[in-house]
């Protein structure tokens, strides 16, 4: 049988902005209150979409969330109509009213952690939504998730939902971007490496003094047991928490793996020599390539600033590995002399592919905060809803759905109006209908 690693994109919603809602990302404080173009951030996240199913990968697309998020305004005590709850949601609770028109669920590396059916005792394929409790803008996304994702992959006899976490700092969990899975094939048992930031019920542990650590261990090891992971098949590693004090919000700011690459920066953990001990323990004696880079090389400010390791490393139909960088990379030297370095190292990687995703960088996203990776045997793939498989005609469809109902620019003050709700809802139902994902959004129901 056949084994892929899919990689599903978030089409980037029509209300993407810049809120600077994300303290300890430093990207999304620097460019706070600059105008978007929800246009071209959509068009820039299909482009990379396109070109990976073009080189021959399984490629998805992840419906974006419904905002501005009305339901979560009502809640919290805003009433009349659409037009009264924005306008005095705008006046009385201003950031409240940017929260709930973010466009975060893009970034599906925090839509779920997924774990592959050769890692788990069922033998299904796990999803389980994450909570995203540190931040508020954020914590808005897991139901809906959980509802396109149930749309996406809808077929119970391989795929296994489970509900978010609690919702609680405690069990604060942010997806698959502090996850990474390393496997000789996609379709081997492999090893799930689960990087946290805190313990949260050790008042006495190591933790960052300036930025949040999102994730929790406790929330880590919740994930490894609903997904019924085997003590040999995960690894918990600290992330050191010095990085997270200079912006690495995410552990895939830092790392980044694919098959028996694991490619990460000297200081991205805690413990590292110990924790690569375990790695290679549990690997089985497995060939595994580590690229560590150190920082004499490039310094964490570059990391961040680059987006070095929020690279996709993905497997080629040929075997080769490539490399999915931002262009941003290429305009910082130091970064862009290394990645021309790091394709004659001798390893599997063997290519660097740019793109720009700069619309999405500018809020702290990155390649590989847009995609959720789903590795799959080939009746799983046979299994997915289709309609959210990329291909010529949904690419083309896609555009045209973009061009229809996006704006070419969004500042922060256009989100208190009232014709974003309208225009964003009508988006959105097209969309369901064009990924045939029935009624997964509360306007719907
Ligand atoms: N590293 C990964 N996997 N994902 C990146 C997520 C970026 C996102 N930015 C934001 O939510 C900024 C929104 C704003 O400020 O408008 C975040 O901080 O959660």
């Amino acid at each position: 049988m056949k084994h892929y690693e899919a990689n599903f994109d978030g089409l980037v919603g029509p209300t993407h902005n810049y809120a600077g809602l994300s303290f300890g990302n430093v990207a999304s404080l620097n460019n706070a209150a600059s105008t978007s173009s929800p246009k071209s951030a959509a068009k820039q996240g299909l482009l990379k979409a396109k070109a990976l199913a073009d080189m021959g990968m399984v490629q998805g697309m992840l419906a974006p969330q419904e905002r501005p998020d009305l339901h979560t305004l009502r809640r919290i005590g805003f009433s009349g109509s659409d037009a009264q709850v924005l306008s005095n949601a705008a006046k009385q609770a201003p950031a409240v009213l940017r929260a709930c028109c973010s466009a975060s669920s893009m970034w599906t590396a925090n839509a779920a952690t997924v774990s592959p059916s050769a890692d788990t005792h069922d033998g299904k394929l796990h999803f389980t939504p994450a909570n995203l409790v540190d931040k508020l803008h954020r914590s808005i996304e897991p139901i809906t998730t959980g509802n396109i994702l149930k749309a996406t992959f809808n077929n119970s006899r391989y795929f296994s939902h489970h509900q978010h976490l609690p919702e609680h700092a405690s069990f604060g969990d942010e997806g698959a971007a502090n996850h990474t899975r390393l496997c000789s094939e996609y379709g081997h048992a492999g090893l799930e490496l689960f990087v946290y930031g805190q313990e949260a019920t050790n008042p006495l542990a190591a933790k960052p003094k300036l930025f949040p650590a999102r994730q929790t261990l406790e929330a880590s090891q919740a994930i490894a047991r609903l997904h019924q992971l085997d003590d040999d098949s995960a690894v918990f590693i600290q992330q050191n928490p010095d990085v997270i004090d200079q912006g690495v919000f995410h552990n895939d700011v830092i790392a980044v793996g694919n098959q028996n690459v694991l490619f990460y920066h000297q200081q991205a953990f805690v413990d590292t020599q110990a924790k690569i001990a375990e790695i290679q323990r549990k690997f089985n004696g497995q060939e595994l390539h580590f690229i560590e880079v150190p920082t004499a090389k490039i310094s964490i400010d570059d990391a961040v600033k680059s987006y070095l390791f929020n690279t996709q490393i993905i497997t080629l139909p040929s075997g080769e590995m490539a490399i999915i960088a931002p262009t941003n990379c290429q305009d910082n030297p130091a970064v862009a002399a290394y990645l021309d370095e790091v394709v004659a190292l001798g390893t599997p990687i063997k290519q660097v592919h740019y793109f720009d995703v700069k619309q999405s960088m500018q809020n702290g996203g990155g390649p590989a905060c847009l995609r959720l990776r789903v590795a799959m045997n080939e009746m799983e793939v046979a299994a997915v809803n289709q309609h959210t498989l990329m291909s010529d005609a949904l690419f083309a469809r896609l555009n045209l759905w973009v061009d229809k109902h996006y704006r070419d620019e969004l500042a922060v003050d256009d989100l208190a109006d009232p014709q974003l709700v309208i225009e964003s809802r009508t988006a959105l139902d097209e969309l369901t209908q064009i990924m045939k994902l029935g009624s997964v959004y509360q306007f719907q129901k």
